[in-house]
């Protein structure tokens, strides 16, 4: 059952259609996330479905309900981690996550919360003195207080160091397991691979790709890589004429060299080397990553 419904979803600035004709629904229980370059329109979309902006045209439906229109019922079900949120510098974590669960019908417990986010031990810590990955930790519980049943996580890991970056997976992992619906807009594409069922990737406004992330990787032009270091020099000119050999380069400092092609790349290189008499050194054949995927998808870069 779908529970986020965007259709043909439209917002105008300035006369320039920011979100185009966007589409997409996700199912309960799902992990979707939205990749794009920078100014996409993800933002813009996910405040859409959030009630924060109204669409010029197009519809956007959560659980059924309109956000605009029905905005305290959807308030109540959906939870947000908004992209650059401040909060009053005097109030403590422990009072922020008491104010917003007071926003509540039902909200979650917030300290296993708090203890899960590592935040137990700054309870009493003022707002204003919270490192940056402290701040994020606490918009993350804030967006989980309220029980949702939909979490729209906006940049969700962005400023957090590595360990706090796994153990937030993990905690959305766990949130999903316990039946919430999560919306993820990333720019972290090992974020997206790892945790995503379905994505959608959105370019210009305009949805560019949608499918799971392996989908996305296999119908990218260039879905295997093929590295080696050559035993003399090799002419790049020649690889890159090979069968559907998407992009050649060779590293100055070691010459090693990597092609991104397919299945059918991995032969002819092979035959080529063989006929060059040119042995390969730490021949390694690997699936392209969603990174490969999205400048594949966008011609951008993350
Ligand atoms: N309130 C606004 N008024 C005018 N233009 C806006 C407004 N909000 C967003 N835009 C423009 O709409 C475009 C899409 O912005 P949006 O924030 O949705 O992009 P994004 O994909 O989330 O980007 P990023 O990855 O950089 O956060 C950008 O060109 C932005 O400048």
């Amino acid at each position: 059952m779908s529970v986020i419904e965007v259709s043909d979803l439209r917002k105008v600035y300035g006369g320039r259609a920011v979100v185009d004709g966007v589409s997409f629904s996700v199912e309960e229980g799902e992990i979707f996330g939205i990749l794009g370059p920078n100014g996409a329109g993800k933002t813009t979309t996910v405040e859409c479905i959030e009630g924060l902006r109204i669409p010029d045209a197009g519809s956007v439906k959560v659980a059924g309900l309109d956000p605009n229109t029905d905005h305290d019922r959807v308030t109540q079900l959906l939870g947000a981690q908004l992209q650059e949120s401040e909060l009053q510098a005097k109030l403590t974590v422990q009072e922020a996550l008491e104010l917003y669960s007071s926003f509540y019908e039902r909200p979650a417990d917030w300290r296993p919360l708090a203890l899960r986010l590592g935040l137990t031990e700054k309870l009493g810590t003022r707002f204003g003195k919270l490192s940056g990955g402290q701040k994020q930790r606490l918009f993350i519980a804030l967006a989980l207080v309220g029980g949702p049943r939909v979490v729209v996580l906006d940049e969700l890991t962005t400023g957090l160091d590595p360990r706090a970056r796994r153990d937030t997976w993990q905690l959305i992992e766990e949130v999903r397991a316990s039946g919430v619906t999560v919306l993820l807009v990333t720019h972290f594409m090992e974020e997206a691979q790892r945790l995503c069922d379905r994505i959608a990737v959105i370019d210009q406004g305009r949805i560019a790709a949608l499918d799971t992330p392996a989908g996305l990787i296999s119908r990218s032009a260039s879905s295997t890589v093929i590295s080696f270091t050559p035993s003399r020099p090799l002419d790049l000119r020649e690889l890159a004429e090979l069968p559907a050999a998407a992009s050649v380069s060779a590293d100055d400092r070691d010459g090693r060299v990597s092609i991104n092609g397919t299945d059918e790349t991995v032969n002819a290189v092979i035959t080529l080397l063989a006929r060059h008499h040119i042995t390969a050194h730490q021949l390694r054949v690997s699936d392209a990553t969603l990174d490969d995927a999205f400048l594949d998808l966008t011609g951008a870069t993350t």
